[in-house]
């Protein structure tokens, strides 16, 4: 049974992230009372209670965990970047570190931000179901290792006396994002959106921001000793799968860029993808290159990827607020400073 949180107190750990800055937002309006703590300030706020440090080191996390109610968990190296060191410092000892100070100072619930790509390695998806769907055993890359390594360590340490569950967005969109719109931007910029990967209709999951905070916020007044909820990992999405290539487009051409058209084949760009990857391993010694497709990206965009949020629902009573016309209405006019628009370039100019 979902509890009144008004005046609770929880900490937002990666609140300055794109997620987190929704999610304070969010959690204010609800009458929480909200802490931050990230490794950097991205935004002030006067209602928010702000904790800079390193979520690895005890000492920086300690002061910012005393007597909070829930702690929220959406901090994470950016997932594209390919720091192999960095994920598994952060997402995995850091999130045990996580854990062992809510232990220890006797904070009782953590809702985990995971992903639904814990289970995906590079096969088609359809309506993915959480209990149906094991970890995947050859992730494609370091993020998606350490977010199985992390989801796997809060969900074992649910107990009768620390409540935790694993929220599994995926493909999340949204105004503020330095992702998912600013990347696909600059590759139109670059002439690289012109093409489709694969025969453009592979169907996948993309998220509103505001949907997936709701999903967390469900999730934190629901976890209480007894609820079915406690241990277990939950995939959050708009339940309106589109192709892919679709999705891209409304972008794009909501943004002025044109759509794209040409078609590759899908196992060429993947191939490629993979020599590309092992090439700039073997000169990593030396120069530091970053393949603009990677075997991650191509499968991304190629394969399908959906998933089933039922059970989200019947545990929790969620069910997309957002739709995805309304999504992409409002993040499409977010980036209007991103657009080709002649005018907005004019504008710019003078
Ligand atoms: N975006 C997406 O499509 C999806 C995201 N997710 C998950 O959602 C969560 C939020 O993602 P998103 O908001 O996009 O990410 P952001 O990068 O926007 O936010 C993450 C925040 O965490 C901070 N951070 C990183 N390392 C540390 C550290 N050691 N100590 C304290 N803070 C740190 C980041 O700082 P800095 O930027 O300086 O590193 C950043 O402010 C992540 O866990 C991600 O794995 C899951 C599914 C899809
Ligand atoms: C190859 C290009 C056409 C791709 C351009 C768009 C991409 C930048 C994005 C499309 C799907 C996105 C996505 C993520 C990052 C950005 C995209 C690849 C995640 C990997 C972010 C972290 C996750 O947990 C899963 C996401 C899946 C979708």
């Amino acid at each position: 049974m979902a509890a009144s949180m008004k005046g609770r107190k929880c900490l937002v750990i990666g609140g300055c992230g794109f997620l987190g800055q929704h999610l304070c937002e969010a959690l204010l309006e609800k009458g929480w009372s909200v802490q931050v703590f990230d490794i950097r300030s991205t935004f002030e706020d006067s209602r928010i209670k702000f904790f800079i440090g390193d979520l690895c080191k005890k000492e920086d996390l300690k002061p910012a965990l005393e007597g909070v109610y829930c702690v929220f968990h959406c901090a994470s190296p950016a997932p594209l970047s390919n720091n192999k060191t960095l994920f598994y410092k952060v997402n995995y000892e850091g999130t045990k570190n996580i854990i062992k100070t809510c232990q220890e100072v006797g904070v009782k619930r953590l809702v985990l931000t995971s992903s639904a790509s814990v289970v995906y390695e590079g096969k088609g998806i359809r309506n993915g179901k959480e209990e149906e769907l094991p970890y995947a055993s050859k992730p494609l890359d370091y993020y998606t290792e350490t977010k199985i390594l992390q989801e796997k360590a809060v969900l074992a340490a649910n107990s009768d006396d620390f409540y935790t569950v694993a929220i599994r967005p995926h493909g999340i969109f949204g105004p503020k994002d330095l992702q998912l719109v600013p990347i696909a931007v600059d590759m139109a910029k670059k002439g690289k959106m012109k093409y489709i990967i694969g025969d453009g209709k592979n169907v996948v999951d993309f998220t509103y921001v505001g949907n997936v905070v709701h999903g967390h916020i469900l999730a934190a007044e629901n976890l209480n000793l007894g609820s079915p909820i406690c241990g277990k990992a939950y995939h959050i999405t708009n339940a309106e799968p589109i192709f892919f290539w679709t999705f891209m487009t409304r972008l794009l051409t909501g943004l002025d860029y044109p759509a794209p058209r040409i078609h590759l084949p899908y196992t060429l760009l993947y191939i490629l993808a993979v020599i590309m990857q092992f090439v700039a391993w073997l000169l990593s010694p030396f120069i530091t290159i970053t393949p603009s497709l990677t075997p991650m990206k191509v499968a991304l965009a190629g394969t399908d990827h959906f998933y089933s949020s039922e059970r989200a629902k019947q545990d929790m009573g969620y069910k997309p607020i957002y739709t995805l016309d309304q999504g992409l209405k409002l993040t499409i006019e977010s980036y209007r400073h991103l657009g080709n628009n002649i005018i907005t370039k004019v504008i710019k100019i003078t």
